[in-house]
């Protein structure tokens, strides 16, 4: 079971971001992502949850090849973005936005009381107390709104979550807070890829680090091969 890239290729027109860059998340673990600005993070971010196809190489989910469908792959592969804000209508209420993965399933996603009831589970997991729930993205600090989208990420019971600079916007304590939430997913089974600049945070919160520029051109090969000194 993993989440792998196998020498993915990212090209804007002329421009190669990334060449045959390769890594594998197994479920249950955090795999640290670093590298320079502008190396493709955020650009392997969008192909591994499938909202931007790879130029060249496969991305496999559990060993099947993804094929992506209206930008979205499936449920199995959860992004938390590095803005809160950007990532949600300011003038939804935060139960609106954790619920949006239910929406997005239709029919076959839970409705009513049991929506509601999934809501209020997911909002304690991230410690955000009930009257939380009815303010509007707006009306709630960064850490709050990020939590609201780390429970909205996992509406969608992912088995893998990809986190694109998901600290960047927050300070000291909201940091440590959502820090320790993810790796409490990561405890309950849930692959974690966790893309940072912060070393510190990585090396204390990551199980392995690889750094993109020591990704390229090689095949998907197991975490060890690709961990960082
Ligand atoms: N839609 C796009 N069109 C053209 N070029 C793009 C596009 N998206 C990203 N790029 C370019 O691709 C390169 C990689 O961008 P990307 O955002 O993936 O890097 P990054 O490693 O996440 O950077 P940072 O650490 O600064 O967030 C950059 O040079 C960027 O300008």
């Amino acid at each position: 079971m993993s989440l792998t890239a196998d020498r993915v290729t990212c090209r804007y027109g002329d421009h190669v971001v990334l060449e045959e860059a390769s890594l594998t998340l197994e479920p249950g673990r955090v795999l640290g992502l670093t590298g320079p600005s502008g190396s493709g993070k955020s650009s392997l971010a969008r192909i591994l949850t499938g909202l931007r196809p790879p130029d060249g190489g496969t991305v496999l989910v559990d060993g099947e090849p993804v094929t992506t469908r209206r930008g979205r792959m499936d449920g199995r592969v959860g992004l938390l973005h590095q803005s809160p804000r950007a990532a949600t209508d300011p003038r939804m209420r935060l139960r609106r936005i954790i619920a949006e993965p239910f929406s997005a399933r239709g029919r076959s996603g839970p409705r009513g009381s049991e929506a509601d009831d999934r809501v209020a589970e997911l909002a304690r997991k991230v410690g955000l107390t009930p009257d939380l729930l009815d303010r509007h993205g707006d009306r709630v600090s960064a850490g709050q709104l990020q939590r609201a989208c780390v429970a909205r990420a996992l509406a969608a019971s992912p088995r893998y979550l990809v986190c694109d600079e998901p600290t960047a916007m927050l300070d000291a304590a909201s940091t440590a807070t959502i820090a320790h939430l993810l790796s409490e997913l990561a405890a309950e089974g849930v692959g974690l890829l966790a893309i940072s600049h912060d070393h510190a945070l990585l090396n204390a919160w990551a199980d392995e680090v690889v750094d993109l520029k020591e990704t390229t051109s090689r095949a998907a090969e197991p975490l060890a091969d690709h961990t960082a000194e």
